[in-house]
């Protein structure tokens, strides 16, 4: 797969502090890049360094091989993006706020009424954007950056302030993109949740660092299975099988243990057995994202 958007040693210092310091950011073809951190890890400001929007201190990105300094247009020619808050003309209808966007992007009719009807938006295209609610005026700027069709989306929170309902329908229509229509999609969020379900691709960045990148398949991996054992007597069992060489901890109502294999959990039940000790129920548990993450960003030790 090609590379889409890479970016080298790529770095924005507002005075003396770096806001972004030097991301190596490789998007392939027909990803759905998930680019996840905390508020003002410093998202918004590459997304803006990779189309231009600001400029970079070091550093350098190139799009569709392209070097975006040398070649501004062309690489904007091929992208939509939506960037913080959507712009629109309240006082002119959605259909009317999309005509402006066709202009500038020389696109025919049938792009408007396409892109109106993908983000659901075709039955209210004559009612005033300023009238639209939070999820509508997120829609039309989702239906404004796909326009011109382009071939990389770039997405900036798209789901923020939406409801769950919305939420799930901006969801399943970027995760259609790139195989309806080829698009390769980098979006921004600072919730985990969204990521694990949207995307194919992570990189989590944390103080203008990027902490990890890889296909979700990758950040899954790092998640080790721990055994969690569910006795009449948890307290009991966990004093038990210390005394018996074994280390599990103490886990809401249940005893966990690190990298314990099939033999090994038979032999803890065996004994949890002989001991007169109920076994309830004998689960795995995959560490989920979220304590990835935290372990990443360096805010959690335990478990
Ligand atoms: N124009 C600016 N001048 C000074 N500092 C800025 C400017 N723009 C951004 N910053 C700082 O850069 C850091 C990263 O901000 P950025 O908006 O990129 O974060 P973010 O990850 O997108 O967060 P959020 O989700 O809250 O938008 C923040 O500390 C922010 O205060």
């Amino acid at each position: 797969m090609s590379e889409v958007i890479s970016t080298s040693k790529l770095s924005k210092r507002y005075g003396s502090t770096y806001s972004v310091q030097d991301m190596n950011l490789t998007v392939r073809e027909g990803d759905i890049y998930g680019f996840l951190g905390p508020n003002g890890a410093g998202k918004s400001t590459t997304l803006k360094m990779i189309l231009g929007l600001a400029k970079p201190t070091e550093g350098k990105v190139k799009v569709f091989g392209k070097d975006f300094a040398e070649e501004r247009r062309q690489i904007l020619d091929q992208t939509g993006s939506l960037i913080e808050s959507p712009s629109y003309y309240g006082h002119l209808t959605g259909l009317e706020n999309m005509r402006v966007v066709q202009r500038l992007r020389r696109v025919p009719d049938n792009n408007v009424t396409e892109a109106l009807k993908i983000v659901r938006l075709d039955k209210h295209k004559d009612k005033k954007a300023g009238q639209y609610s939070l999820g509508m005026k997120q829609r039309l700027g989702i239906a404004m950056a796909l326009v011109s069709w382009p071939k990389l989306l770039v997405l900036d929170e798209p789901t923020n302030g939406l409801d769950p309902a919305g939420i799930g329908e901006i969801r399943e229509l970027i995760k259609s993109l790139p195989e309806r229509f080829g698009m390769t999609v980098l979006l921004s969020s600072h919730l985990l949740a969204e990521i694990e379900q949207i995307a194919t691709s992570v990189g989590i960045i944390h103080q203008g660092k990027l902490l990890f990148q890889g296909s979700m398949e990758e950040l899954q991996r790092r998640s080790y299975p721990m055994i969690m054992i569910k006795t009449a007597d948890n307290s009991r069992a966990q004093r038990f099988l210390a005394a018996e060489g074994y280390s599990p901890q103490l886990f809401e109502d249940r005893i966990a243990f690190a990298g314990l294999g099939d033999e090994e959990a038979a032999a803890v039940n065996r004994r949890l057995v002989a001991a007169n000790i109920d076994v309830l129920r004998i689960e795995e548990h995959k560490k989920n994202l979220e304590h990835i993450f935290l372990e990443l960003t360096g805010k959690e030790r335990s478990l």
